[in-house]
C-alpha cells in the first residue's frame, strides 16, 4: 500500500474518474433486490449481512493506508457509479454497500465489494 501513499502525494492522483456504462444502463436486472439465500451464498470473503446492507471493516498497519484504500474504493464507486458509506479510522475502514434505489442488497452491491476485496489483495 506504498504506492497509494506517493499517490496520496500528488492530488491529481485521483482526479474524478469519468463514469462510464454505469452497471444500471448495462445490466437493469443489477437493481433488482436480492433474496436472503442469495445473499448467502454470494457474500464475498470478508463481508457481512447488517439488515439492507453488507459491511466488511478493512484493517491496515498505518492511517494512511486506510485513507489511501478509501480512495481507491471511491473510485471503483465512482466508476461503477455506485457509491459505499465509508468510515475511515485508526488503521481500519469500514465499509458499508445498499442499493438505495431498490431499498435493498443487490447484485451492485455484491459486485462492488468483491472489487475492493480484489484491491486489499
Ligand atoms: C440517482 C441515484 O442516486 C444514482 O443513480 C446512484 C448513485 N449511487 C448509488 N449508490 C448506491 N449505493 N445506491 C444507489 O441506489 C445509487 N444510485
Amino acid at each position: 500500500m506504498t504506492l497509494v501513499r506517493e499517490q496520496l502525494a500528488d492530488p491529481g492522483a485521483f482526479a474524478p474518474v469519468r463514469t462510464f456504462f454505469p452497471w444500471r444502463d448495462v445490466c437493469p436486472r443489477m437493481t433488482d433486490v436480492l433474496d436472503d439465500d442469495e445473499i448467502d451464498d454470494r457474500l464475498p470473503a470478508g463481508w457481512e449481512r447488517d439488515g439492507d446492507e453488507i459491511v466488511r471493516t478493512f484493517e491496515f498497519d498505518a492511517y494512511l493506508d486506510g485513507v489511501g484504500f478509501a480512495a481507491a474504493a471511491g473510485g471503483l464507486a465512482q466508476e461503477a457509479f455506485h457509491h459505499p458509506e465509508m468510515t475511515i479510522g485508526w488503521r481500519e475502514v469500514e465499509v458499508r454497500l445498499t442499493t438505495h434505489e431498490a431499498d435493498g442488497i443487490t447484485d451492485a452491491d455484491l459486485e462492488l465489494a468483491g472489487r475492493f476485496n480484489d484491491l486489499r489483495e
